[in-house]
């Protein structure tokens, strides 16, 4: 097993290796009362991975209700937060009872918000079961829903008691949600690693699952551990993000957020090799690695619709936003850029 240690405040471990999920309940009970637990899950992953999850809890001692909601990035929203909260209210929930995140990032973010804000705080687990939420948003405490014009409009810093990755569950997610957690991946390597970007360029990700996930686990934990709450180099995190939360928002939330995240992280580098700030090579290999893993490079969505989307974004700071710019492959740096000339940054990148 690959344990990686997160330096939060509250640090934590994300522990990963196949067959783990069998293993949830006596892990839950080694580092949280075995009281009540509300396991969160999607009707897509449930029905897959929720009773064995359930049974494991309920041999620890745990007593189990369960919230399933309807998959998918709309179910990111208050409506479904409210529900949840609820439910938590009605099953007599209180101080130290915990909440399990079974599922993707959707499930995550919320069952993260939900265990934020009952009661001030209940502690949480994350059960990552999609590639996207296995290397990225299972970690780092970043919870959140989404309102109708923007993404993750309403939501607080929450870290996790524990993340229990088990890789082998991914072995039924459909190649779409493969391709959007290979986003995630190609952003962290354009972001911090040039060795990661050669091992995913050489070898598909699909070979080596314990080591990619572990790799971008430890890069955004040094991320977590430098700037837990988001105000300095975390944001770099967000390397095209800007673009594809817009994108998202201006879908109706129709993209998905890897595929979002892709167009977005081929815009800004067009940008800045259009703007001379990083070298065409560069740009080639991101849209060859991209277009390897069938990830979407472009949009009709047009770039001042776009522009007008991302004044939601919570980076931005009065009349300006910082875009988060490839230099090299492994190096990105912070840009504040006025409001009123991201049109023009967006066209550089290739927009409409
Ligand atoms: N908090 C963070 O730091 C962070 C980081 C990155 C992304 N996010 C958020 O994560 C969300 C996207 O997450 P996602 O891509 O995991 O989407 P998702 O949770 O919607 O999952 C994608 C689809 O895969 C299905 N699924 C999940 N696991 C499966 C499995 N093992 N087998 C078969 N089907 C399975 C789900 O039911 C869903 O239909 C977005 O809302 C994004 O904003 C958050
Ligand atoms: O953890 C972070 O920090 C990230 O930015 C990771 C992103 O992949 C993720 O999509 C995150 O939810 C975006 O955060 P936001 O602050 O822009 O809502
Ligand atoms: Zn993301």
């Amino acid at each position: 097993m690959t344990a990686v240690p997160i330096q939060a405040l509250h640090p934590y471990e994300v522990c990963i290796a196949p067959g783990l999920l069998s293993d949830l309940g006596p892990r839950a009970a080694a580092l949280l009362p075995p009281r009540r637990a509300m396991l969160v899950s999607d009707d897509r992953v449930y029905p897959l991975y929720g009773p064995a999850a359930e049974a494991s809890l309920t041999r620890a001692g745990f007593r189990v209700s369960r919230f399933v909601f309807p998959h998918g990035e709309k179910s990111k929203s208050l409506p479904t937060y409210t529900a949840l909260v609820q439910a938590l209210f009605d099953n007599d929930f209180t101080g130290g009872d915990s909440v399990i995140a079974l599922g993707g990032g959707v499930v995550g973010d919320l069952a993260g918000f939900a265990a934020a804000t009952y009661h001030r705080g209940l502690p949480y687990i994350q059960v990552p079961t999609t590639l996207l939420s296995a290397v990225d948003s299972s970690v780092g405490g970043k919870t959140a829903v989404n309102l109708p014009g923007g993404k993750n409009q309403v939501g607080a810093f929450h870290q996790p008691a524990l993340v229990l990755c088990d890789p082998s569950l991914l072995e039924t997610l459909p190649p779409a949600e493969y391709q959007n957690g290979c986003a995630e991946i190609i952003k962290c390597a354009l972001l911090q690693s040039e060795p990661l970007f050669r091992a995913i360029t050489e070898n598909p990700v699909s070979r080596q699952w314990e080591s990619v996930i572990a790799a971008c686990v430890e890069i955004k934990g040094d991320f977590i551990q430098s700037d837990e709450f988001d105000t300095g180099r975390r944001r770099l995190l967000n390397l095209g993000h800007t673009v594809g939360h817009a994108i998202e928002a201006v879908s109706g939330y129709t993209v998905p957020h890897g595929s979002a995240v892709s167009i977005g992280m081929v815009t800004v580098t067009r940008a800045a090799c259009r703007r001379g700030l990083c070298a065409p090579e560069t740009l080639s290999a991101l849209e060859n690695l991209l277009a390897a893993y069938g990830l979407p490079t472009a949009t009709d969505y047009t770039a001042q619709a776009l522009a007008a989307a991302a004044l939601a974004d919570k980076k931005r700071r009065g009349d300006t936003l910082p875009l988060v710019l490839p230099e090299a492959i492994g190096r990105c740096r912070l840009e504040p850029v006025p409001v009123g000339e991201l049109p023009d940054w967006f066209r550089d990148g290739g927009l409409l």
